[in-house]
């Protein structure tokens, strides 16, 4: 089978088929091979390894991973594209393509039944519409991957990426940044893509911890002090926590970040997850002794 990857034989193929891209299912085709031979590198995989794709498209990125990976499982949202799918992944016996929203899927199940213990990896050229929530499906619900190689929106890897004190620095960089390490891969420009998105892109590597890289008491209790201080960015964090609904007063916030070391007219934005974890566990053990 042809290389997909060129501009000439994705549109051969779309046309062929009589295929419309749907920009509400965040389809942008990839056509450059320089960028998906750094998004195939910076996965490093191996025969040895199972591959979760999210949306294969037409299977550009899916006919790679057949011949580096052991086995490709590509989930794909959109029926249209599976008589595609079935023509360009034909010689490629180790893939499976499951037609279902990769956001409704029982992906602990999908493992289980899928890899027999393989070491599994995510791989995908996300659409930007819910690169977010699909990201943090794999991480909330601990599936089992240990690493993910995604493209998406530059801004929202910026975001993933940031460190304490930087404009970028928000809840979803403590979220991503408590489950992984992230690493840049590469930029990628709008050019690459058919048709071209509307943003720029990053090619990110997340490094699945194996353990949360702090150690909190109540983990949900973290994350509404996370998004109780991002929620009021330009507020310092004694009044970001006191009017959020932590159900504590200005008093107890006071006397709890004092207890904590963190000075009160700090904002959220310049606490690193060190110092948020250690804040949850001072609130976690104040609500104790209530
Ligand atoms: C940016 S395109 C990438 C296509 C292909 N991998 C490539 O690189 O050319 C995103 C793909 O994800 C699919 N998709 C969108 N939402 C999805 C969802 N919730 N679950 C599974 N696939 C989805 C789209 O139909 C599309 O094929």
């Amino acid at each position: 089978m042809e290389k997909l990857v060129s501009p000439k034989v994705t549109k051969e193929i779309v046309e062929r088929y009589g295929f419309k891209f749907s920009k509400s299912l965040g389809q942008n085709f990839l056509i450059d091979e320089n960028i998906l031979y750094k998004i195939i590198d910076g996965a490093e995989i191996s025969k040895e390894d199972g591959v979760i794709e999210i949306g294969p498209g037409i299977g550009t990125l899916t006919q790679v991973l057949a011949e580096r990976a052991g086995k490709v499982v590509a989930v794909e949202i959109d029926k249209n594209l599976l008589p595609i799918l079935e023509e360009t992944l034909r010689e490629a016996d180790n893939v499976e393509v499951i037609h279902q929203d990769v956001l409704k899927l029982d992906l602990h199940g999908l493992i289980r039944d899928k890899f027999e213990g393989k070491p599994v990896k995510v791989i995908a050229n996300l659409p930007y519409y819910v690169t977010t929530p699909i990201i943090m499906k794999f991480l909330e619900e601990r599936i089992p991957v240990s690493s993910m190689v995604v493209m998406i929106q530059k801004e929202v890897a910026d975001r993933m990426q940031a460190k304490p004190g930087t404009k970028d620095y928000g809840a979803l960089s403590v979220a991503v940044q408590y489950y992984c390490e992230p690493r840049m891969i590469t930029k990628v420009p709008k050019s690459v893509f058919i048709p071209q998105p509307k943003v720029e892109s990053t090619v990110i590597q997340l490094k699945v911890l194996e353990n949360p890289k702090v150690k909190v008491k109540d983990e949900r209790l973290l994350f509404d002090i996370v998004r109780a201080a991002f929620g009021k960015r330009r507020k310092t964090l004694l009044n970001a926590l006191s009017s959020s609904n932590l159900g504590l007063d200005k008093e107890k916030i006071k006397e709890i970040l004092s207890k904590s070391n963190i000075q009160e007219e700090r904002r959220g934005e310049t606490l690193t997850i060190e110092e948020f974890a250690y804040l949850a566990d001072c609130i976690f053990a104040y609500r104790g002794q209530k």
